[in-house]
């Protein structure tokens, strides 16, 4: 198991630099204008406290002592990672912060609720049941399982800007009687022990510093007999780290989404059978023989267009699209409109989407490794 010690939280802090760097903006609807609202100085040290894992650290030279010290500071990493990412996942993508699978003619959001609805059948979700999301987001999957399972949800991140704005979302749509959002570190949650009926987490816990860490943690919070199902971000069996090029590839996914530390197949399913579960479902979805690939809207291929709205959800990634977006968004920055650092971030998320799809295209990585654990019955 990957070596790690619980970073110490502090709840206060956190809050704090939420109000100083996003101030109102999570309640603009419009994801552009929050992006474009925040307090400048908050930013920049967002970004440079972000930044420091990664700059001037290429594959060909990273060091254990490189990636331990990401490891140790995993929970920072993610939440600053989440303070710039999180306007421009809603911008340019949806409120369901994962990939999915797609069916040929399937709206893109009908594809993202339908790979929500899969977990919660897989799990067995039932009417009224107590269940934790591990890594909500902005709550768009738990809103989703709520409306298809009849659940109650308590969603829980380490980022106050998501919280915010999930818990906005979940009032908007009537669901705040099914459906909480509470903030902190998933490593160390503040619930006691055997509370919960279900625990699910979309494309989350790869976030943690140890998947044993995150997943023991996870056994512990459910009941008896409760299950545990998880979309997992995965290297493959085919990943080699010996090789320069799969290291670059895993690298830029780590740096352009948040991840401290990326595991292969074979450590996940190790780290459920560590933590206790007896594992009831395990397969790679993305192995699905499927005509458009999971990483089809980022890879600016025309190929997969299915109808004439996929136009622009393409063309953005295209070699000239993102060429336009870098200068679009430096000249907003260079006129005072965006704050510094926001060309950085997205530099850095068109970089992770090149790498997600090299990670697709050679089956390299995979999003979408799908596990159903169960506690035993005490
Ligand atoms: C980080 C984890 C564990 C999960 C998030 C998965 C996806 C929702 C994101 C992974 C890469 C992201 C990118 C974008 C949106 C959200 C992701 C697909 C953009 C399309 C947002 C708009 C930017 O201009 C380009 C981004 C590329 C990467």
């Amino acid at each position: 198991m990957s070596t790690f010690t619980l970073e110490k939280q502090d709840l206060e802090r956190d809050a704090a630099f939420k109000k100083a760097l996003h101030g109102k903006t999570a309640e603009e609807k419009n994801s552009f204008f929050a992006m474009i609202g925040k307090d400048k100085a908050s930013q920049q040290a967002a970004v440079d406290e972000y930044f420091k894992h990664w700059d001037n650290k290429a594959s060909g030279e990273e060091t254990e002592e490189i990636r331990k010290a990401r490891r140790d500071e995993y929970a920072t990493l993610t939440r600053h990672y989440y303070n710039l990412a999180t306007d421009l996942y809603e911008y340019g993508w949806a409120q369901s912060f994962h990939f999915c699978r797609f069916s040929k003619g399937e709206a893109f959001r009908q594809a993202l609720a339908r790979h929500e609805h899969y977990l919660a059948l897989k799990m067995n979700l039932q009417e009224n049941m107590k269940v934790l999301d591990v890594g909500c987001g902005v709550g768009g999957p738990a809103r989703e399982i709520v409306k298809f399972s009849g659940v109650n949800v308590t969603g829980f991140n380490n980022n106050d800007y998501q919280i915010e704005r999930a818990t906005q979302y979940a009032k908007k749509e009537g669901l705040s009687h099914k459906l909480d959002f509470a903030k902190g570190d998933f490593m160390q949650m503040p619930y006691g022990d055997n509370t919960f009926d279900a625990v699910y987490a979309i494309e989350a816990t790869v976030h943690a510093p140890s998947l044993e860490g995150i997943y023991s943690e996870i056994f512990r919070v459910l009941k008896p007999g409760g299950v545990f199902g998880v979309y997992e971000w995965l290297m493959t069996d085919a990943y080699d780290n010996d090789n320069p090029h799969h290291r670059e590839i895993r690298l830029g996914i780590e740096q352009g989404d948040g991840i401290s530390n990326m595991e292969k197949i074979d450590v996940a399913l190790d780290a459920m059978k560590a933590a206790g579960f007896k594992l009831e479902l395990n397969e790679d979805l993305a192995d699905r023989p499927d005509e458009l690939p999971w990483y089809w809207p980022l890879s600016g291929e025309l190929k997969y267009m299915q109808s004439v709205w996929d136009f622009p959800t393409l063309v953005r990634m295209t070699h000239w699209g993102r060429g336009l977006a870098h200068r679009f968004v430096g000249a907003l920055e260079v006129i005072g409109v965006a704050p510094k650092g926001t060309q950085k971030t997205a530099d850095s998320l068109a970089k992770a989407a090149d790498c997600l799809v090299a990670g697709g295209k050679e089956k390299l990585f995979t999003p979408m490794y799908l596990m159903v654990g169960r506690k035993p019955e005490a």
